[in-house]
């Protein structure tokens, strides 16, 4: 509602809500859905994760911090690895699931995946190192990106990571000529842009023509990369790679990509000779940030994309490749949530009917761009007590120097809400501390891991020191 729209007529009950948001039956519920299946409120109305209350995680970490339920993050990423792994059993003998490490990377993060029998997809160098140093094996590791260096490319050949995914002309050569000086082979995918507009954020999106990601399949450079790579020393071409974009809900933006990239898949075979081992499908699964978010279980996603392949290999009379996919935000996203403390609270007037409780946290964009950067929704609750205050229309900021750092654009909390207070927002582990800044020279938030009754850190909070640190003192 912007303030030229004060004299509209409002129906009765108007507020500053917008229409998907509900009105709770009791503001201090968790919506289910939207947490981390440890996470709970106890009778105090005190939210806990694996049995520790946020509380005693505030008191002994600060705030803000990443809260994640290791046993949530881990689950997932095993209910992936073991639906798809079902679901394409008959299909290509069983597909491989790797963890799309951008969406959150940590140390301790690649020991869980290498743990649970995942792979994982880097797309830098600085994300190579730390899988790696998690001890993640370099065979069950791909690396992305549109423009990776020389060192990077000479760095993931040197450690044997099991595939790059290649994405430009100038770096097939660059990766042959490594190969070669190096006297190995390396194993590489094509990434191909299939022209699907997938339906989500036009930022988020990576299959349709127009942007800088991978070959075009419609002009055929995506054929001539793989000609290229044929007729290049050193290079082993294991397949193709699709990623239609993130946050998505619907397979049908899937079955139009598979069906294109499996056309090539067989175009490969009759003109080059050469049954491709392997496909990957991207990854892109949509989470809950809100109630207004409904999406699939990695059961029905696997079911559905394994019946999709298949369908698609027969009509083309091609043998199914193994399979693979890159989850990232429908592993990382729900396991965790960012925990703040309330530093001011004002009511706003939005117009002569409605009103808003504008709620400053002690974080913001700088631990969360999501909501500046793509308008995403978040939820949140009161996390320190229960309260008995009718729900407000609320939003919750940040303490940066911008109107647009809001963290929750819209939820109702209590109408009591104080400075001292704890708020919870959950779905933050993917893309929040990844893309975390230091802006206003901020320190960034730690990550906290819970597990069976137990809170450490897996990073710890940034200091003041740390941002100094890089500075040259020229005095
Ligand atoms: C190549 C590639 N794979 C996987 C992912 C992971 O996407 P998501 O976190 O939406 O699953 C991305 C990011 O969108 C990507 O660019
Ligand atoms: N960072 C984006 C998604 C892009 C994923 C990387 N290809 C997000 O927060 O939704």
């Amino acid at each position: 509602m912007h303030a030229h729209e004060a004299g509209a007529l409002h129906a009765p009950g108007y507020s500053a809500a917008p229409e998907w948001l509900p009105w709770p039956a009791d503001v201090n519920a968790l919506e289910p859905g939207l947490w981390a299946r440890t996470v709970r409120k106890d009778d105090e109305g005190v939210l806990t994760v694996a049995d520790v209350p946020v509380t005693a995680i505030a008191a002994e970490f600060g705030t803000a911090a990443y809260v994640v339920d290791e046993t949530d993050f881990r689950a997932r990423a095993r209910d992936f690895r073991e639906a798809y792994d079902a679901a394409f059993a008959e299909v290509c003998g069983g597909a491989d699931v790797y963890y799309a490490g951008k969406a959150f990377l940590c140390t301790a993060v690649a020991r869980w995946m290498a743990e649970e029998g995942l792979h994982l997809d880097v797309c830098s160098g600085g994300e190579l190192e730390t899988a790696l140093r998690g001890g993640m094996p370099a065979a069950r590791i791909g690396l992305h990106g549109n423009n990776k260096s020389m060192a990077e490319l000479e760095r993931a050949v040197e450690v044997g990571v099991g595939r790059i995914v290649v994405d430009s002309h100038t770096e097939i050569d660059r990766v042959s000529a490594i190969a070669r000086e190096r006297g190995v082979e390396v194993g590489v995918m094509v990434r191909v842009t299939a022209g699907v507009e997938a339906h989500t954020h036009e930022f988020i999106a990576t299959a349709h023509e127009d942007q800088k990601f991978g070959f075009s399949l419609s002009t055929g450079e995506a054929f001539a990369a793989c000609e290229r790579i044929v007729a290049r020393p050193g290079l082993r071409l294991l397949g193709l790679h699709s990623h239609i974009g993130s946050q998505i809900f619907e397979t049908s933006g899937f079955e139009l990509s598979a069906r294109r990239v499996l056309g090539l898949h067989a175009r490969v075979r009759d003109e080059l000779g050469l049954a491709l081992p392997e496909i990957d499908l991207g990854g892109g699964f949509g989470i809950a940030y809100t109630t207004a978010h409904d999406p699939m279980t990695p059961a029905d996603l696997a079911a559905q994309m394994a019946e999709i392949v298949a369908r698609e290999c027969r009509g083309l009379g091609v043998e199914p490749p193994r399979v693979s996919i890159e989850p990232g935000r429908a592993i990382a996203g729900p396991s965790t949530f960012t925990l703040y403390e309330v530093g001011t609270v004002k009511r706003v007037q939005v117009d002569r009917a409605a009103s808003r409780l504008y709620v400053a946290v002690d974080g913001g964009m700088s631990d969360n761009i999501r909501t500046a950067l793509y308008g995403a929704d978040y939820s949140c609750t009161l996390a320190n007590r229960r309260s008995d205050a009718h729900p407000a229309v609320s939003r919750v900021v940040g303490r940066h120097c911008e109107s647009g750092d809001v963290i929750v654009r819209d939820e109702y909390l209590p109408a009591d809400v104080r400075p001292g207070d704890l708020i919870a927002v959950p779905g933050t582990g993917a893309y929040c501390r990844a893309m975390a800044s230091q802006y206003n020279h901020t320190p960034r938030p730690p990550v906290v891991a819970v597990r069976d009754g137990r809170a450490r850190l897996v990073v710890r909070r940034e200091t003041v020191e740390d941002l100094l640190a890089l500075d040259v003192d020229e005095a």
